[in-house]
């Protein structure tokens, strides 16, 4: 066996095996009869394996997410006594900087890896809103990752990563199986999930939104109907995968905004069968589905909604995850980039690839640009003369990806987001130049 790989059920520990479908009740074992079945706490489990739950809703929810795991020794034993320690650069809400302001139009640069970082160094908070103590809100992350973690683990208790690659390969080992991810898909990895992260090819460099609140979901389509955006079976869950390693090993633990340190004697990741509807899963965002105006006007960006998460008021979401994905635009006599607006919801964007259409220049492939609730934003000059007037025949918009953290809360900038990651000064001159056309007389300008 390689030392940092997981065994799984056909003898292979490098290719990961899925199980598709969105919040399915999914079983699986890397050892045939590991899994107890038509029961989950037998007196003794096969193999001599500790049954344990995992918990990722209140007992009582409707729509209870938890996952038996059969393991070779309880988590319990995995957390002795915690140390505290620092991840300056990964934040946690409430988290307002004195001397940084986050009202204002803001755009990045892709930032850089400096050195050797791993998944838990290499976490950059770009900002954060609502209270992770109250668990609601979100932090918004890029991530630079040059070193897979060695014997060492983490878990995050107060959140469930939504993790959108934009450079790079990486590797999630978690408890319940190996997802591998690269740009153009996305992780979502559950409160409370033990993994390590490789990285398969690097530099790897993404975003990441850290969701205090109710776990993300698949949106109601409305109207729409049973089909299309984002469907079910495009989700992918991973085959139970575990390894049975006696190695001094680390597990940190992310709880209430601060970093602890534990020391174990082993993997963590020893889950040989589980069973449940609780699960870490990948997805292939050309798997979206985009629906679209088809004949006038630019519909709200909701429409290109992939997860939403609830804030518990109806249809306001404390997250939602929306990509902006290559369509055809065919639609008539519209100005078809997004329009001129201010927002009660504060959008962080990020570009995985390609062009926007608002912003054809400066929102380059791992940048990020941040339109706090209610201030103004919209296309650029040059966006907007274009759309004014060309020729509208169906023109496709090719060969781009991006996407948005909407949350109902204000994000508020870290220090690093307002002195070290590399902002563009000079981003709100992209709407200087828009002229007045107005003169008093009718007619199209
Ligand atoms: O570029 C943005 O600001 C995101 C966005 C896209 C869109 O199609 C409509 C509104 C909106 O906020
Ligand atoms: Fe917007």
């Amino acid at each position: 066996m390689e030392q940092h790989s997981l065994i799984q059920s056909d003898g292979s520990s490098t290719t990961p095996g899925y199980m598709p479908g969105w919040g399915n009740d999914f079983e699986t074992e890397a050892l045939p009869g590991a899994l107890p079945q038509g029961m989950n706490s037998p007196q003794k489990v096969n193999y001599g394996l500790y049954a344990e739950q995992l918990s990722g809703t209140a007992f009582t929810q409707p729509g209870p997410e938890r996952t038996w795991c059969y393991r070779i020794r309880p988590s319990v034993k995995h957390t002795h006594r915690f140390e505290r320690i620092q991840l300056p650069y990964w934040k946690s809400a409430p988290h307002v900087v004195e001397d940084v302001t986050s009202l204002g139009q803001y755009r990045w640069n892709p930032i850089e890896a400096d050195g050797s970082l791993t998944w838990l160094t290499g976490m950059r908070t770009m900002t954060t809103a609502g209270d992770v103590n109250t668990q609601v809100g979100m932090a918004a992350h890029v991530y630079l990752v040059t070193e897979s973690m060695k014997d060492s683990y983490f878990y995050s208790a107060d959140s469930e990563l939504l993790v959108v690659p934009q450079e790079g390969k990486l590797r999630f080992a978690t408890e319940l199986g190996i997802l591998d991810v690269e740009p153009k898909e996305i992780a979502i990895i559950p409160r409370g999930l033990v993994y390590r992260v490789e990285v398969l090819e690097g530099p790897a460099r993404g975003f990441v939104c850290e969701n205090y609140g109710a776990k993300f979901d698949l949106p109601d389509r409305g109207p729409i109907g049973a089909n299309c955006l984002a469907n079910p079976r495009d989700f992918k869950a991973p085959v139970a995968a575990f390894e049975d390693r006696d190695v001094p090993s680390t597990v940190t633990v992310k709880w209430c905004g601060q970093f602890h340190e534990t020391h174990i004697g082993h993997s963590p990741l020893d889950i040989v069968a589980w069973h449940g509807n609780y699960a870490p899963m990948k997805y292939d965002l050309r798997a979206y589905c985009p629906v679209g105006a088809i004949l006038f006007d630019h519909p709200d960006p909701s429409i290109f909604t992939v997860l939403t998460a609830p804030s518990g008021q109806p249809g306001v979401a404390n997250i939602d995850f929306v990509l902006f994905r290559e369509r055809w635009l065919v639609a008539e006599d519209t100005f078809r980039p997004p329009w001129y607006h201010k927002n009660v919801m504060s959008e962080l964007m990020g570009n995985i690839y390609g062009q926007y259409d608002a912003k054809p220049e400066g929102f380059v492939p791992g940048g990020m640009s941040l339109h706090n609730m209610m201030l103004p934003h919209g296309p650029d000059m040059d966006a907007f003369e274009k759309a004014s007037n060309s020729n509208l025949g169906p023109d496709k918009l090719d060969r781009t990806m991006s996407f948005m953290f909407e949350t109902r809360f204000p994000q508020h900038l870290t220090e690093f987001a307002g002195k070290e990651a590399p902002m563009q000064d000079n981003y709100i001159d992209c709407w200087t130049s828009l002229e007045k056309k107005f003169d008093g007389t009718p007619g199209k300008k």
